[in-house]
């Protein structure tokens, strides 16, 4: 089995932060072949350099490994338009759309097929992504060492046994940018408040997030004691994360992943039949 191509179909916010990503990695644009049904959007990454199919069944024959990155809602039909082509090139397929199971992917497509799915987010645009991966048992070690260039050249990787842990690795890494991209909204206004410009909140809370998240990467200090060796007592930060306790911080993200965890539950329960 050689792998040398990559299709995405729907080459949207996903799908584009993970081939950006994996052109500053190295991975030559000419290999990565793109469908969109947006002709903007197929102008965009012709002018990168990508290889654009001229339509969906045109893209699985020029893939030796399609991603499908559409939203969850037009799967289904996707699939569905494209079962003939992939019945006859046996694409590796690997999904990146939230709460669409394996299984679902392989009826739509009649057949029996190695799938992986992986769930990913932006940062993988600057390498620093998260995926976490679920293999079908039809993928053999070959398919899941391919994902494995893909998604670790775009940032880190983490395998999951149970496909069910895919709801649960949305919740806590594939919709997570958006919660310190929030958290970072809130800090920005108040340090505009409390005087900085606009760019100075961007730099100093931009590079504290880095700094925070490279200290839980690299080190393997306890993450509360991380955060209470930054509180001197009777100091300052011991004033914030009081106030962040008063205001019940850890009801407040338990609600928020739940939310999100129980939308993905509910978004396959409506979608993948
Ligand atoms: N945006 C994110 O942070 C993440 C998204 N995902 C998943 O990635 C998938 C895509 O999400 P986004 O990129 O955010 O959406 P998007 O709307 O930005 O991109 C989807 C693209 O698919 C194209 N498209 C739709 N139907 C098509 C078809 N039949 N043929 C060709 N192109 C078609 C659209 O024109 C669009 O450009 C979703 O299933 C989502 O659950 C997973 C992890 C993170
Ligand atoms: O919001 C969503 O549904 C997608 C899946 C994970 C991130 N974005």
């Amino acid at each position: 089995m050689s792998m040398n191509t990559i299709g995405f179909l729907g080459a949207g916010n996903m799908a584009g932060a993970i081939i950006k990503g994996l052109i500053a990695s190295g991975f030559e644009a000419k290999s990565i072949w793109v469908f969109d049904r947006n002709q903007d959007k197929r102008d965009g990454w012709a002018a990168l350099g990508l290889s654009i199919a001229k339509n969906a069944d045109d893209l699985v024959i020029h893939s030796d490994a399609l991603v499908l990155s559409v939203k969850p809602q037009g799967l289904k039909e996707t699939c569905e338009s494209i079962a003939s082509a992939v019945a006859d090139h046996k694409p590796l397929i690997l999904s990146v759309v939230a709460a669409i199971p394996a299984q679902s992917i392989a009826q739509w497509l009649s057949a029996s097929l190695p799938i992986i799915r992986v769930m990913p987010n932006t940062p993988s645009l600057v390498q620093a992504g998260a995926s976490g991966l679920f293999a079908n048992n039809l993928c053999l070690p070959e398919h899941k060492a391919f994902a494995e260039t893909v998604f670790r050249a775009v940032g880190r990787i983490s395998w999951v046994e149970d496909e069910q842990l895919i709801h649960s690795v949305t919740a806590a890494a594939g919709s997570a940018p958006a919660y310190f991209f929030r958290f970072a909204e809130a800090m920005s206004k108040t340090a505009l408040e409390q005087g900085l410009t606009e760019q100075q909140a961007r730099t100093l809370i931009g590079q504290t997030m880095l700094g925070a998240a490279k200290m839980i990467l690299e080190t393997n200090e306890d993450i509360g004691q991380m955060r209470k060796n930054v509180c001197s007592p009777n100091g300052t930060t011991e004033r914030a994360i009081f106030s962040f306790n008063d205001d019940q911080i850890d009801t407040v993200v338990n609600n928020a992943m739940k939310a999100c965890f129980d939308r993905s539950v509910e978004l396959t329960d409506l979608l993948s039949q």
